[in-house]
């Protein structure tokens, strides 16, 4: 399953590399728009992004559009321990590259608990129609958001990609999280879909 894991992740992560600029933009502008229609965008106070990294869908705009609607915004900073928390960040906020290259908030400050999150924007690199994630390989989300963590409350779980990155079937375990919803530039993606 591992090895299974890697080739896909190697694949998908290929094929995104290959998309132009220009078509990376106007994904990451039609993924926003669609997210902004979300009844579960519009209701949530306290949302955590992620800064992209390796082709991923960007959420610049979205970071700019929730600040100015009066959203509190949250990025990940990895822990020692391999799994994420959630520093606050506005449009001042100095952020630095942790280990994989990927900016992350410097101060430490203004943390929130992951469960007192309203929705969680995650970076992915391959879904299904059951909504299983396979991530970058870490865990990260699957350690942060595992159901004995979580004190009886989930946030809406809400993973963002480009089409391309949809497959038939992933491989899967018990302790992989399962998302809410995929949008991608071309649609939403609920359960079963
Ligand atoms: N934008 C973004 N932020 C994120 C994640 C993510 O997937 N995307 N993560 C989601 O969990 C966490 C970081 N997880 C990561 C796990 C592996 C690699 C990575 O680049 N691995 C290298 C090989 C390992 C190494 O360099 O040590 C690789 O795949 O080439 C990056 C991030 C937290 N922040
Ligand atoms: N809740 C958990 N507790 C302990 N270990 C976990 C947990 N979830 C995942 N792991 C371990 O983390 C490793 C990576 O898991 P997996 O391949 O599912 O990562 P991923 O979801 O692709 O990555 P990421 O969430 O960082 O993007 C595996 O060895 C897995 O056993």
């Amino acid at each position: 399953m591992r090895w299974l894991k890697q080739q896909l992740r190697r694949q998908i992560r290929e094929k995104r590399s290959q998309l132009t600029f220009t078509e990376k933009q106007l994904a990451a502008r039609r993924v926003c728009m669609r997210l902004l229609q979300q009844p579960e965008y519009q209701k949530a106070q306290h949302i955590a992004l992620y800064m992209s990294h390796h082709g991923e869908i960007s959420t610049n705009l979205i970071l700019r559009l929730a600040l100015k609607q009066r959203k509190s915004c949250y990025l990940p900073v990895i822990t020692p321990a391999s799994s994420l928390e959630f520093v606050k960040v506005d449009s001042e906020s100095r952020l630095e590259k942790n280990r994989f290259g990927i900016l992350e908030p410097i101060s430490r400050t203004k943390l929130i608990y992951p469960w007192q999150l309203d929705l969680v924007l995650t970076p992915l690199v391959a879904f299904d129609s059951t909504l299983h994630r396979l991530g970058m390989g870490g865990g990260y989300y699957d350690r942060t958001f595992a159901a004995e963590n979580m004190k009886k409350h989930m946030p809406y779980m809400l993973g963002l990609a480009y089409d391309l990155q949809r497959i038939n079937r992933l491989p899967h375990s018990d302790l992989d999280i399962l998302l809410d919803m995929v949008i991608t530039e071309k649609r939403c993606y609920n359960k079963g879909f």
